[in-house]
């Protein structure tokens, strides 16, 4: 495909989009009826996609409008690039802008449409940073996020995993956030066929998360459990630096269909409990809520999110979260830890929630927390370690 006929794909599948088809069914749909679409082409019409919706507001702005056209139209004024030179008309090119199309675009207002977030969501971040780190938050949010690995470091070190990742054309560099965290630099689309994450030397998680497991004091022998596992991507990275017994639950319980494999191909085990059978086998000395949450932090992952979250949906999962605290403190022995993460930046599913429940439980200290800003190299994590009077 042309590089037009790319952005025409990208039309398309975001005027799909825009009739309230998921992203990712959308580009599936593309993809389907577009069989001669490589392999390369799919991945660049995605990164349009992708581009736009997060930048949908700054991009409706320039372009004049909310469809697919006037949205890819503002992406390539953003990027220096003349808008008639792609919609020329040309086979498979968008169609030639016509007058109407040419009368609309303006610059971005200063504030939420710059920063391409909701205006209520601007307030938010402008109310908790200050505008300026607000800002830069939110442009952070505008980019494509890095691939970034975790060497398993019960498997492998960190010059092992490069090298072998090197050989399948995987190439990385290492960041000063965290010690096992490399960033993909080139070959992003060969690491789930090589070696190194065949084999278990490396996992896909962000740096964040990844120095955010990092943080948590657990004694060897520990009996620990990942109250909301989902893939269990928190309890290998735990489980890759401490020798203690690992257990796993999730309200739902199939989200936790790839763990047994994922632990086998890392060689560790994971118990996966139902709720009753933690009831059997708790109290445990650590147990991980890391909860569902608005994924604040990761938005530039997956951008739908952040024009579909709405005050009202907010405070449902701040409910849910709270439950989740309320329900995960009573399986934790006496002296042990309570350990509240989320993806999320926003204060009020972070502080204002351990606040909230230490305000509700006297027995609880809290005795750490971290935050990590969304930056190049890392996602938004949040992380609150509370101890348990013994
Ligand atoms: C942020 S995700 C977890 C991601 C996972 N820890 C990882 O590292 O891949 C939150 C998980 O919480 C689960 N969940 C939602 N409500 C829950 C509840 N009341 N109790 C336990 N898990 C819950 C969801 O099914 C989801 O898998």
């Amino acid at each position: 495909m042309t590089p037009a006929a790319r952005v025409q794909a990208a039309i398309e599948v975001l005027d799909h989009i825009n009739e309230c088809t998921p992203a990712e069914k959308a580009l599936t749909t593309w993809a389907r009826g577009a069989r001669y679409a490589g392999s390369g082409d799919r991945a660049a019409v995605r990164d349009h996609v992708f581009q736009a919706l997060r930048c949908r507001r700054s991009y409706a702005a320039l372009g004049g409008g909310t469809d697919g056209r006037a949205l890819l139209r503002g992406a390539l004024i953003e990027a220096g690039v003349a808008p008639e030179t792609v919609f020329t008309g040309e086979r498979h090119a968008p169609a030639v802008l016509d007058d109407a199309e040419l009368m609309q675009g303006r610059v971005p207002e200063v504030g939420a449409e710059q920063a391409d977030l909701p205006d209520w969501l601007w307030d938010r971040f402008e109310s908790a940073f200050g505008s300026s780190e607000a800002m830069r938050s939110a442009q952070v949010l505008r980019q494509r996020a890095p691939v970034t690995l975790r060497v398993n470091a019960g498997l492998s070190n960190v010059s092992q995993a490069i090298e072998i990742l090197n050989e399948d054309g995987v190439a990385v560099t290492r960041i000063s956030q965290c010690d096992t965290a490399l960033i993909v630099a080139e070959g992003a689309r060969r690491v789930a066929g090589s070696r190194a994450y065949r084999e278990g030397h490396v996992e896909l998680q962000d740096a964040s998360s990844q120095a955010a497991m990092a943080a948590l004091d657990i004694a060897p022998g520990a009996r620990v459990l990942d109250y909301c596992a989902g893939g269990g991507g928190k309890t290998l990275a735990l489980a890759a630096r401490v020798d203690a017994t690992w257990f796993a639950h999730d309200a739902n319980f199939t989200r936790m269909k790839d763990l047994p494999d994922r632990a086998h191909r890392a060689g560790i085990q994971v118990t996966c409990l139902d709720s009753d059978a933690i009831t059997t086998a708790a109290p445990f000395d650590l147990v991980l809520c890391d909860a569902p949450c608005s994924g604040s932090g990761t938005w530039r992952r997956a951008p739908e999110a952040k024009w579909r979250l709405t005050p009202e949906r907010l405070e449902e999962l701040r409910a849910t979260q709270l439950t989740i605290l309320e329900n995960a403190e009573q399986h934790v022995a006496p002296g042990g830890q309570l350990v509240y993460a989320t993806c999320s930046i926003l204060l009020a599913e972070n502080d204002r929630q351990v606040a909230e429940f230490l305000s509700r439980h006297s027995a609880w200290t809290l005795t750490k927390q971290m935050s990590w800003p969304v930056t190049e190299e890392g996602d938004g994590f949040f992380l609150a370690c509370l101890t348990k009077a013994g």
